[in-house]
Order: C-alpha cells, then structure tokens, then sequence
C-alpha cells in the first residue's frame, strides 16, 4: 500500500465543484478537465500539497458513477486511490486473500494501469489501485 494518490469525489458538475474548492478553500492548481470515456467519466484534478482531489462527472448515462450520484444528487466522496508498484502483483496477492476485484486492469487518468477492490471487502469503502509511473 504506497502513497495516497488522490480522492475521487464524484459531482454532477466539475465547473460547480471547482469553484467551491477555488472560492471556499482557495485552491489554485486546478487542472483543466478532460474526458475519459473508456472509464465512462470527466476528470479534473486540482492539486493538493500531498495528494489530489479527482473530481469525476458522468461521461454519459453508462458511467459507473451514474448509480451513485442518483443515489447523491449533490455528489460526494466516491473513491481513494492508493499507489502500488505492481498492479498485477496487488490483483494476484489480493485475489489470493479473497477480496473481489472490479475488472482487468486498466489504463487511468494518470496514464498508469488501475483496478478498485469491491467496497464490500474494504469496509465501505472503494478503493482504487494505481501503478506508479515507476512502477513499470
Ligand atoms: C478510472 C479513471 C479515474 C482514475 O482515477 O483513473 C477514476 O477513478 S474513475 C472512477 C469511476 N469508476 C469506478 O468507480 C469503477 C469501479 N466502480 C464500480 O465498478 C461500481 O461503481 C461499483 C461496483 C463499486 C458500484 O456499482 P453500482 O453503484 O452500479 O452498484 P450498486 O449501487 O449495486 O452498489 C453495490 C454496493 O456498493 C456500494 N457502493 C457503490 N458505490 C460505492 C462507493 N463509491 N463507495 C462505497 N460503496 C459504494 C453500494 O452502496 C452497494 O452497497 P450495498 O451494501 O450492497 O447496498
Ligand atoms: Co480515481
């Protein structure tokens, strides 16, 4: 379990979202969003001192975040991702250990190969795993 990578919190608009961090909180590094389609959202990062907060939208109806913001209109804290160096040696290790892994892995908004791990197995909570760059 490597560094904390960035918190997903998913909103129902990204331009909303980034004025609340820039107005109430101050945030200047705000990324400019971009689409990710094969991972069916929006993304924007807005940089933190020692991690980020990914703000993710709906791609489209499809997206595995559109159950969840049914379910909260308003949006909220959806995600936390974790770095490891090897995404194929944490699947293995966490599939020998029994937890549910959501998919293949797959390529992410940072460009590295991720996977999450059902909420179920992790207390409620989704977590998501990133490869760090240097990783490979
Ligand atoms: C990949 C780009 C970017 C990056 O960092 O690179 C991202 O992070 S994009 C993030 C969006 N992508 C994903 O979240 C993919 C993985 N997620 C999934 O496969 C689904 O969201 C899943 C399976 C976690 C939930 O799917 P869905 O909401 O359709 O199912 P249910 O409503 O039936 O939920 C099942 C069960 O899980 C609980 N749940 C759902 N979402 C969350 C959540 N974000 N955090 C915690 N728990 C969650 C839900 O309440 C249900 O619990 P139950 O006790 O069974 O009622
Ligand atoms: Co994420």
């Amino acid at each position: 379990m490597g560094r904390l990578n960035h918190i997903g919190i998913a909103t129902p608009s990204i331009a909303r979202s980034v004025e609340t961090y820039r107005t109430l909180l101050g945030a200047a590094a705000i990324g400019e969003p971009f689409d990710l389609p094969a991972q069916g959202v929006r993304v924007c990062f807005i940089d933190a001192p020692n991690t980020q907060i990914e703000l993710i939208e709906p791609y489209d109806d499809s997206s595995p975040i559109a159950g969840f913001l049914r379910k909260n209109p308003a949006g909220g804290q959806h995600h936390v991702c974790f770095e490891v160096p090897d995404i194929q040696a944490a699947v293995a290790d966490l599939k020998a250990k029994g937890a549910t892994i959501l998919g293949e892995p797959r390529i992410g908004a940072h460009g590295t190969p991720i996977v999450f791990v059902h909420p179920r197995d992790m207390g409620g909570v989704l977590v998501e795993l990133m490869e760090t760059p240097d990783g490979h």
